[in-house]
C-alpha cells in the first residue's frame, strides 16, 4: 500500500508515461509552486521552478531555491540539468552543471544560476521554469589502490591529443 494518500496525487502519477515503481516522495516547502513535472512524454527532464524573484547582472551568480526537497531511493541521483532555451535566449546557465542531489539529501534543491550574457541581465520571476531535474541510477564503485594501471589504447593521451599527436 502507498503510504500517502491517492486522492491528493496529482493526475500524472497515472500517466503510462511514468515508471511505475520509481516513486521519489516530494515536499513542497512552497506550496505556491509545483511539484516537478515532464512536460511531454519521454521527455528525461522535470522541470524546476524558481521560488522567488531575482535579476542576475552580466556574469552574476546566484543560488536560486526551488521550493522542493525529495527523497531519492536508495541507488538513484538526481542531476540539475540547465534549460538549453534560457541558455539560447538569454546566456543563462547553471555554474555546477549539472548539480548533483544526493539521495540522502532532505534540503531544499537550490539551483546555481549564472548569467553568461556580456551585457544584458537576466530577470526571472518567482514561478518561472529555471532548470530540469534528470532522474539517474547510478554505480558505487570500490576504488582500488595499484602501484601501475593496465595499458590501453589511449593511454594519457587527452585534452585534445585526437589526431593532433600531442600526448598532453
Ligand atoms: O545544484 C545543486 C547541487 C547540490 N544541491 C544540494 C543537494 C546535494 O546533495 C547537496 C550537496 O551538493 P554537492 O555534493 O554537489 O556539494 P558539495 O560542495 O560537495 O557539498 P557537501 O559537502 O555538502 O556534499 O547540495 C542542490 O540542491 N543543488
Ligand atoms: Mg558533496
Amino acid at each position: 500500500m502507498p503510504d500517502h494518500d491517492p486522492s491528493q496525487a496529482p493526475a500524472r502519477d497515472l500517466d503510462p508515461d511514468l515508471d511505475p515503481d520509481l516513486e521519489v516522495a516530494v515536499v513542497r516547502l512552497d506550496p505556491g509552486l509545483p511539484v516537478p513535472s515532464y512536460a511531454h512524454p519521454g521527455d528525461a527532464g522535470a522541470d524546476l521552478h524558481a521560488a522567488v524573484d531575482v535579476e542576475l547582472a552580466p556574469g552574476e551568480r546566484a543560488l536560486v531555491p526551488t521550493g522542493l526537497s525529495i527523497a531519492l531511493p536508495d541507488g538513484y541521483v538526481a542531476l540539475v540539468h540547465p534549460r538549453s532555451g534560457l541558455a539560447a535566449r538569454h546566456g543563462l546557465s547553471i555554474v555546477n552543471a549539472p548539480g548533483t542531489v544526493d539521495a540522502g539529501y532532505r534540503g531544499e534543491i537550490k539551483v546555481l544560476l549564472i548569467n553568461h550574457d556580456p551585457v544584458e541581465p537576466v530577470v526571472l520571476r518567482r514561478g518561472d521554469r529555471i532548470a530540469q531535474l534528470v532522474i539517474q541510477r547510478f554505480e558505487r564503485a570500490r576504488f582500488v589502490e595499484v602501484g601501475v594501471l593496465p595499458e590501453s589504447v589511449r593511454g594519457a593521451g587527452g585534452y585534445g591529443s585526437t589526431g593532433t599527436g600531442s600526448r598532453a
